[in-house]
This record gives structure tokens, C-alpha cells and sequence, in this order.
């Protein structure tokens, strides 16, 4: 690869991507996975300062929101200069996203996000340019991608093939699945579920009880750009760079079944919520609280 990124920002979120893949590999195939909390550390650590100094060095009047740095979590600058809330251009990166799959060995369901947000984007989400790597699958999806023509499956018999978290994963999904006659297919990671419903493995990933906007910023720019949909699971737009990153649910499916499965969440959220005002912990599973 070469030693100067690409002029475009889609260029360099898809050479920043793979770069830090490769430290990450490097990473992985040092440490092994005798210590998995080590091994998480390391490589949070070094694929957030590696992505950190090149924004600083190729992009150095751009702000970060970064997972692996509580400065930009908040909304001031220590140094008092602009901060991501008065900022016009915010890189929103998540290091390593699947940390946990990352510390189990023959696992590829973890990634690495960088997204780029404009406030003045023409979209609800502002997001102008992403990638996603995908170091352990030797990929990485980003928004320059061409738009593929699918087949629409509305009709075709199959079942849905539904993404969730394999360790955290809503407690009304199992019912929600039960109701449509989707196959759930649990995976790590949000970049490597979304990274599935863009390379056609499942149809959909649905998520909620909790996230933050860097888990699924770069995956939700690359689906967007490449056709698919993508909202909060009551069907309200996905808007990043808010004072508050935490963004704890959405949607991502091909377009024809966006009206479908926002219609079984409305159902199986409103007998979640039924009696009592809809929260975060009322839609995670029980054994998780
Ligand atoms: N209930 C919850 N609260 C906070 N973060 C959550 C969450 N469920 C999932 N996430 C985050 O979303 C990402 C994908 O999760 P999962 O693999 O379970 O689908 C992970 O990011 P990180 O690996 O970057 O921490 C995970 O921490
Ligand atoms: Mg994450």
C-alpha cells in the first residue's frame, strides 16, 4: 500500500481503515491470545493512536470523536480550541469495533470504522464518507463502493437472515423472529453485522440497548451510499455528532424490508413497553441487566 493516502476523504477513510487492519493484525499475531484482556488493550491502543496521528498529520484542521478518548467524547476542547460540536468536519472512529471477537482466536467478525461527518451534508445522518475494515476478512467496504443491483427478495419464501449481537442482543428479538420467520445469525461486532447486510449474508441486523454513534457511523455511511436502509428501530432518522454519542439502536436491512420489520418492532416493542415507559434496560436481555 502506498505511503501517501488518497486525496479524497472516502479515499483516505478507506486507506485509514486498512492500515490500521494491518496493525491490528500485526497486533494479534504478536500478542496471541493467551491474555484476552492484554490483547484487547494492545490493540485498542494502537489502532486509536495509529488513526489518531495520521487525521492529525493528513486532515490536522479536522475534529475527532473517537471511542478510545474521553476528551472527545465531551463537548469542550481542553485546549479551548473548536470542539466537535462547533467543528464543521468530524472524523467519528471506532479503533476496533468487535473488541471482544477480536481476543478469540479464528474470529473475523471485528472491524475497524472511520466515518466523516459534514454539518452542512445534504442527508439527515451528515455522513459524507466511510469505511470499514474488515483486517481478519481481508476486506474493507467504504462508500465509494458502486451501487449493486440485488434481487428483491419480498416474496422469494426464504427467511429473513437477522444479525444480532451474539453476546448482547435484544430481548424481543428471539419473539420478533419468531413472528416474521427470520433466521437469526449472531455475530460480533456492528461493523462486521452491517458489513454482512451490505455483502448480501443476511438481510438485516437490528440492535438496541445500547451504542454509541462510532459502533455504527462508518457502517451506516457505507450501507446508506450502497442502497440499503438504515434508522433508529422506531423508524426515526439515524443523526450523529450530538452532544450526547450515545445512539443505542437501529435498523439496517435491504430497502424492501425496511416497512416489514419496522412494523414487527413496532408490535414487539409496544408488548415490551406495554405498562411502563419505553427505556434502555427494558429492551436488553434479562441475564445482561
Ligand atoms: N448494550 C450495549 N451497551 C453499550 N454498547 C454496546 C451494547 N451492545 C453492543 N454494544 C457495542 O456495540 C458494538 C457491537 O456489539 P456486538 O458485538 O455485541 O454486536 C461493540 O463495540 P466495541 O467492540 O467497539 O466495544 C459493543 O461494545
Ligand atoms: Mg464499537
Amino acid at each position: 500500500m502506498s505511503i501517501n493516502p488518497p486525496e479524497s476523504d472516502g479515499g483516505l477513510a478507506k486507506w485509514l481503515a486498512a492500515r490500521a487492519g494491518e496493525l491490528l493484525l500485526a497486533v494479534r499475531a504478536e500478542h496471541g491470545h493467551a491474555d484476552p484482556a492484554a490483547l484487547k488493550a494492545a490493540g485498542d491502543r494502537a489502532s486509536h493512536e495509529f488513526l489518531l496521528a495520521e487525521l492529525a498529520r493528513w486532515r490536522p484542521t479536522d475534529t475527532v470523536l473517537s471511542e478510545e478518548d474521553d476528551d472527545s467524547r465531551r463537548s469542550v476542547s481542553a485546549g479551548g480550541g473548536p470542539t466537535r460540536l462547533d467543528a464543521d468536519r468530524v472524523w467519528i472512529i471506532d479503533p476496533l469495533d468487535g473488541t471482544r471477537e477480536f481476543s478469540e482466536e479464528g474470529r473475523s467478525d471485528w472491524a475497524v470504522h472511520v466515518a466523516l461527518w459534514h454539518r452542512h451534508a445534504s442527508t439527515p445522518h451528515r455522513l459524507i464518507a466511510g469505511a470499514v475494515g474488515l483486517p481478519a476478512q481481508g476486506r474493507v467496504l467504504n462508500t465509494e463502493l458502486p451501487l449493486r443491483s440485488r434481487a428483491d427478495r419480498t416474496g422469494d419464501g426464504a427467511p429473513i437472515r437477522l444479525a444480532a449481537s451474539r453476546s448482547r442482543p435484544p430481548a424481543f428479538l428471539t419473539d420478533l423472529a419468531e413472528e416474521i420467520g427470520a433466521q437469526l445469525v449472531p455475530m460480533g461486532s456492528a461493523g462486521a453485522k452491517i458489513a454482512a447486510v451490505v455483502t448480501g449474508e443476511v438481510d438485516a441486523y437490528i440492535h438496541a440497548g445500547g451504542q454509541y454513534e462510532w459502533d455504527s457511523a462508518a457502517p451506516v455511511a457505507v450501507a446508506t451510499a450502497a442502497g440499503f436502509h438504515a434508522c433508529r428501530i422506531d423508524g426515526s432518522a439515524l443523526t450523529y455528532n450530538e452532544v450526547d454519542p450515545r445512539l443505542p439502536d437501529l435498523l439496517v436491512c435491504r430497502p424492501e424490508l425496511a416497512t416489514p420489520l419496522l412494523a414487527a418492532l413496532s408490535r414487539q416493542l409496544s408488548t415490551a413497553n406495554a405498562g411502563s415507559a419505553p427505556s434502555e434496560t427494558s429492551l436488553v436481555r434479562k441475564e445482561e441487566r
